[in-house]
């Protein structure tokens, strides 16, 4: 079984976040590893999130990487800048493939990113990156382009694989309107349209992170980046499909509503 990483927050209602994370990378028969970077509470009018200390977070990076021969990892949540340099200097002494998760916008709404985080995003990490995977707003705050169609999401995906990272896809989910659900994929040249049918008053809260987290599980597994990510879009719709309905107000996805969909 292949060893796959998560450098992330904790997302206490486990949609999204190191839970969304680990359950993904078990329903696709790979061992999971984290490294925590913040603890993230999802309360009725606040996000609250406590970054841990970057001594916390440097020791669980040197008890993964010099003792587990790890195939690919995911960044997601890093929090501040300290973190983002910590998962930099890790990743840059590795070959291993990067999945950047660019997380800046939850549901709930956006994070403070400070520009210092912002200019080191995309000055220091994206170049390592094999793929990055923002949503729409994410790639708005990247490319410094705003985006309302297909053809500014193909714009913004250009530019931001000239800050470095060779693919991008960016997911164009339920904020771009109409009956689909439209990414944009990037590789070199070439941009692929992964669509599936929008699901209406979804439980989509972590889509993004189990999204990511299954490609970083396929490239692990030694499958092509097209077909990767082409896989995670059908994983992500039948976690989201299967979503579940946690409370009154909240919505997860499910990570094991794939199972479902193959043992039908
Ligand atoms: N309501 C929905 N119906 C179908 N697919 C969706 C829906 N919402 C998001 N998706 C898909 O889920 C994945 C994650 O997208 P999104 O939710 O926009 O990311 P994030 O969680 O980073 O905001 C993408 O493949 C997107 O197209
Ligand atoms: C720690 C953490 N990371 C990431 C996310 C973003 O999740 P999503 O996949 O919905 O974008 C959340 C959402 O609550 C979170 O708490």
């Amino acid at each position: 079984m292949e060893n796959v990483l998560t450098i992330a927050g904790s997302d206490s209602l486990a949609g999204g976040g190191i839970q969304a994370d680990l359950k993904t990378f078990e329903e696709l028969h790979t061992f999971g590893l984290s490294v925590l970077t913040s603890v993230v509470s999802v309360l009725p009018d606040e996000l609250k999130a406590f970054q841990l200390p970057a001594e916390v977070m440097a020791t669980q990076l040197t008890s993964v990487f010099d003792q587990v021969p790890i195939k690919a990892v995911k960044t997601g949540l890093l929090g501040n800048l300290t973190a983002l340099t910590l998962a930099v200097k890790c990743l840059r002494s590795s070959q291993i493939s990067v999945v950047v998760d660019p997380v800046m916008v939850f549901k709930e709404g956006p994070l403070q990113v400070t520009p210092e985080y912002l200019t080191a995003l995309k000055e220091t990490l994206l170049p390592l990156a094999t793929i990055t995977t923002p949503n729409l707003l994410e790639a708005q705050q990247l490319s410094g382009l705003t985006i309302t169609n297909r053809e500014q999401m193909v714009a913004a995906a250009r530019q931001i694989q000239a800050l470095g990272c060779p693919n991008v896809v960016i997911k164009g989910g339920s904020r771009l309107g109409g009956s689909v659900a439209p990414d944009c994929l990037l590789i070199g040249d070439d941009v692929t349209w992964l669509e599936a049918p929008i699901i209406l008053n979804a439980a989509s809260d972590g889509a993004g992170c189990t999204f990511s987290a299954a490609i970083t599980a396929q490239l692990a597994k030694g499958q092509e980046l097209l077909e990767a990510v082409t896989f995670a879009k059908k994983f992500v719709h039948a976690a989201i499909t299967h979503g579940v309905a946690i409370s009154h107000d909240y919505g997860s996805v499910w990570p094991g509503g794939w199972h479902q969909v193959v043992t039908k």
